[in-house]
């Protein structure tokens, strides 16, 4: 089936019964005899110890007890090309115009447990407050040949995608990719690449195969036809997408994820419904056609709804930011890759108490807090939903409406995890996506964040003080934060306009809300107020309007 992840059709597919598992599980054939070719059992013997050998073809599979067994045979005769599993690594058969290319089967070990007949139980796991069973995953990419538009490398996006499958909780037993000119429209990879993964999933009992790039509808349904019916095709925007399902707490960020879900769904509706057809031997043909429009009717419907929906809640936001607005504290707004550190920079100035934790997409709303510095000076720290490589749009496009947090900020503060290997990338990564949302004309700030953590602190530390741009800190230590506080407050002066403004003495309240948002340089106490001298921001600055004049005058 297509669709791996919709919560309003069908539950997500790591809530899935063991059933589906049992039904995976192969029936003994003894009287199969086709050639074998026998899996390296030292590298496997702790996740599979149950299988001896894997047919030639993939299709049937031979136990440590010596019964063999069979799954149904490849669909169509392209599939069947060249179809092996070498053991240890894997050897794909390539069409001519591609290039050698990689399998990995990953070593289960440490707390992920083994994956055998007796270890079903422990593929239960508390994952959010609920109880999931870890499906096992195989992970497929593609690397263009010529693509200049990805500064990540296939290695690096998969093992990326390899988090994410951990994030939404399932169990990655392998992965492998191709070198492509350019994607195969039928089924992304090509045929040989799509024979040596059915392999795998029949070898391994993979229950779910997922790409790293979007998969159009008709290659999700003909890799589903390929690798025989019984396992998942999903791609990376499913996999994010049920993230953000399994995360999404308060109620607009689950409506914003139900919206971005059914517009994935839309177009790929197709064949939820054919097992009518098949129930009724074929002779109603059509009517699995029909019911798809009727679906297709129906989620456009709650499309229109979820959005009128979405723009209340988010009208009512806009009054809250506004009203907001009347304090002119000036609002910084974190941004960066997510699992940089955002949330735990936030609860370390604020004392928030923001989930922060070693996974992916931990936050999706923005919490926002009042950071209050040593020198009495105030601003407003808001925590954004972190970004990633390839990121739908679909998600871009719901979220936006959050995401109007960070356009309407003083300050961006960009958060980079300075110890991760693929730092660089990861900022063009966040810098696509900010360009996306039109925030050119907010100054940035950029944080190199987990110092700690990177090999050579040092030689970060002196890197960063070359550039005024940058300030290096640890927000697990509090290494740097004073630094950062005041870049913050050097930026904003920057941003602030020169006063001169008497304010009469009952209007007190005044001036402690200037030290407060200001840079106040001196207060003299004259006859009918207090004179002062300070940088405020522009929207307070209006506000003494008056009381300029009167200086003035
Ligand atoms: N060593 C080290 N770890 C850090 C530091 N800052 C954050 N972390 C860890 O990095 C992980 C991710 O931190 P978060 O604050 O959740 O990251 P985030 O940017 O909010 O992530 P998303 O909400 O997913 O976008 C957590 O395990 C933190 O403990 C740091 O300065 N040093
Ligand atoms: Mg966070």
């Amino acid at each position: 089936m297509s669709l791996c992840f919709c919560s309003i059709l069908k539950p997500s597919f790591l809530n899935r019964e063991l059933d589906f598992v049992s039904r995976c599980r192969l029936a003994p054939n003894p009287n199969c005899n086709k050639p074998f070719q026998f899996l390296n059992l030292q590298l496997h013997d702790r996740g599979f110890p149950h299988l001896k050998a894997v047919q030639a073809d993939g299709v049937g599979v031979l136990y440590s007890d010596d019964t063999v067994s069979e799954r149904a045979a490849p669909l169509d005769a392209e599939t069947q090309h060249g179809a092996a599993v070498d053991g240890v690594v894997g050897t794909a058969t390539e069409e001519s115009h591609e290039s050698p290319n990689r399998t990995r089967l990953k070593k289960i070990e440490g707390k992920k447990g083994n994956v055998d007949d007796g270890d079903e139980e422990n593929r239960f796991n508390l994952r959010n407050g609920r109880e999931v069973f870890e499906e096992k995953a195989y992970l497929v990419g593609v690397a263009r040949k010529g693509d200049t538009d990805s500064s990540f490398d296939i290695e690096e996006s998969l093992s990326e995608l390899e988090q994410l499958a951990d994030t939404a909780g399932l169990r990655v037993v392998g992965s492998t990719h191709q070198n492509l000119v350019a994607p195969n429209p039928r089924t992304y990879i090509g045929s040989g690449k799509v024979a040596e993964i059915k392999s795998a999933i029949h070898a391994f009992d993979v229950e779910t195969v997922i790409f790293d790039d979007e998969l159009s509808p008709g290659q999700l349904r003909n890799l589903e036809k390929a690798f025989g019916g019984d396992v998942r095709v999903c791609d990376r925007t499913a996999l994010i997408l049920d993230i953000f399902n399994q995360r999404a707490a308060t109620r607009e960020a689950a409506l914003q994820v139900s919206l971005a879900q059914m517009e994935y769904q839309l177009p790929r509706l197709t064949k939820m419904w054919s097992h009518l057809e098949r129930q009724a031997g074929g002779q109603v043909k059509g009517m699995g056609e029909k019911q798809i429009e009727v679906d297709k009717r129906i989620l456009r419907d709650q499309i229109g709804a979820l959005k009128k929906e979405i723009e209340s809640v988010r009208k009512h936001r806009k009054q809250y930011r506004n009203r907001r607005f009347d304090i002119p504290v000036p609002v910084v707004s974190l941004v960066g890759y997510t699992n940089a550190g955002k949330s735990t920079l936030l609860n370390r100035l604020t004392g928030a108490d923001v989930l922060a934790e070693d996974k992916l997409f931990a936050t999706l709303d923005p919490t926002t807090r009042r950071v209050q510095m040593k020198n009495g000076k105030e601003f407003l720290l808001t925590d954004t939903v972190g970004f990633i490589q390839k990121l739908p749009t679909t998600l871009i496009a719901a979220f936006r409406a959050t995401l109007e947090e960070i356009s309407e900020s003083s300050l961006l503060v960009h958060v980079v995890d300075i110890s991760h290997p693929m730092a660089e990338q990861q900022i063009d990564a966040v810098d696509k996506v900010l360009e996306e949302l039109d925030t050119s004309s907010i100054p940035k700030l950029i944080v190199w964040n987990k110092v700690d953590n990177a090999k050579d602190p040092e030689k970060i530390r002196s890197e960063a003080k070359k550039d005024p741009d940058i300030v290096c800190i640890s927000a697990l230590t509090g290494e740097g934060l004073d630094d950062f506080c005041n870049a913050v407050q050097e930026r904003l002066k920057d941003m602030m306009v020169w006063v001169e403004a008497l304010i009469p003495f009952d209007k007190g309240e005044l001036l402690s809300t200037i030290h407060q948002v200001g840079m106040v340089e001196t207060i003299e106490y004259v006859d009918n107020g207090a004179l002062v001298r300070a940088h405020v921001p522009l929207r307070f600055a209006r506000l003494l309007t008056p009381m300029r004049q009167s200086c003035v005058s």
